[in-house]
């Protein structure tokens, strides 16, 4: 049984501490606390360091294959998320030649005003936050995903998560709404892992491209370490950045014309011309059901030689659709956040990819 199903079997009892005060601050366990709980193997830190160099080579075009963040919004409902990563996997095996998927295993959600912020930060669906529990799933889930031969995805939205769980990623977004934050641009420089910068949800791709200078400079910054203590970081940089075209304004940005101008902003800044398209979000106008012709869309534009074209995000789960989030009453592996596609369209999706870049 792996260590999400053995978290949830046993911890259907509320994890709050006994004398703890629900309105007041309550401790957490430190970073090393959770990784002494939920350990990285030698053998699967070797794994995500070969997929990060992987996820690398085809963001510097020096390999040729596609690179797919591909999964839920949101991670809401552990089971349904393992469900979805074994058949991720099996497919992920049939089309390496072509394809490089790595799984969205998003357990922080940025909200647009209020609403449910993921599965770190209240794991029971129900508003009582219990952040303590939502960290040692999350940390669990993204193992679980990572043992099934996934590279793991997610975006990093709160720094002081970044180090419960950065060990355990091969990809990390920074999102619309934080790629302009400084407090982001130093916890990219610092990862080893390539980082996604979104373009603003204004549409503006200036921010993210300022971004990936800023990430590449080494930092000096406030973090937290492994005991769980303040301390002064000095990062290194990371040179391992690229641009995310999600749209914007209600408008999207992934059609031949946005691509080129997103691709010359990047290259008089001296920055790395291959990105990503988001087939989600505003470039769907957040319509799930328009993934499909945003990605075939992009697809042609690669067919048609521009390589710039390295990366495609898909925002998919079991089942097609979103659910309002009503505890107790939720359909099994449909999205409480942004709408999705279901498998088989993500499937057949995938495997005309990988037939038309065969
Ligand atoms: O990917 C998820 C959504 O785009 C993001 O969380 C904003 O959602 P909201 O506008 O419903 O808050
Ligand atoms: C929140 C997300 O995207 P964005 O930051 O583009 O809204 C996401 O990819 O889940």
């Amino acid at each position: 049984m792996n260590a999400t199903a053995t978290m949830l079997k046993t911890a259907t009892a509320p994890q709050t501490a006994p004398d703890a005060d629900p309105a007041g601050p309550q401790p957490l366990p430190a970073p090393a606390t959770l990784h002494a709980e939920y350990p990285l193997s030698p053998a699967l830190a070797a794994q995500i360091n070969a997929r990060r160099a992987s996820v690398k080579r085809i963001l510097s075009g020096d390999d040729p294959r596609l690179l797919v963040a591909v999964g839920p919004c949101s991670a809401h409902d552990p089971r349904a998320v393992m469900e979805y990563a074994e058949r991720l996997a099996r497919l992920s095996d049939e089309l390496a030649g072509q394809i490089v998927p790595v799984m969205r295993v998003y357990v922080e959600k940025p909200r647009t005003t209020v609403g449910w912020k993921g599965l770190a930060y209240d794991p029971d669906l129900d508003g009582s936050g219990d952040i303590a529990r939502g960290l040692a799933l999350s940390r669990a889930l993204m193992r679980d995903v990572a043992e099934c031969g996934l590279p793991v995805a997610t975006e990093l939205l709160q720094p002081m998560l970044a180090p419960y769980l950065e060990d355990l990623l091969s990809w990390v977004a920074i999102g619309a709404r934080t790629t302009e934050s400084q407090l982001h641009r130093e916890l990219a420089s610092g990862l080893d892992a390539a980082v996604g910068f979104k373009n603003a949800t204004s549409g503006g791709v200036q921010v993210a491209v300022d971004a990936m200078g800023a990430a590449a400079h080494p930092h000096r910054h406030f973090a937290m370490d492994a005991a769980g203590r303040p301390v002064m970081a000095q990062t290194s940089g990371n040179p391992h950045t690229h641009l995310v075209l999600r749209g914007g304004s209600g408008a999207p940005n992934y059609r031949a014309e946005h691509v080129q101008a997103a691709a010359a902003a990047l290259e008089s800044a001296g920055q790395n011309p291959r990105l990503m398209v988001d087939c989600s979000h505003a470039n769907a106008c957040k319509d799930h059901r328009r993934q499909s012709e945003v990605m075939l869309d992009v697809l042609a534009q690669r067919e048609a030689g521009n390589l710039n074209l390295a990366a495609l995000m898909l925002e998919s789960f079991l089942h097609e659709g979103k659910q309002p989030l009503v505890p107790g009453a939720l359909r099994h592996g449909v999205s409480i956040t942004d709408g999705c596609i279901g498998w088989d369209t993500t499937e057949r999706l995938l495997k005309t990819a990988a037939e038309r870049l065969a």
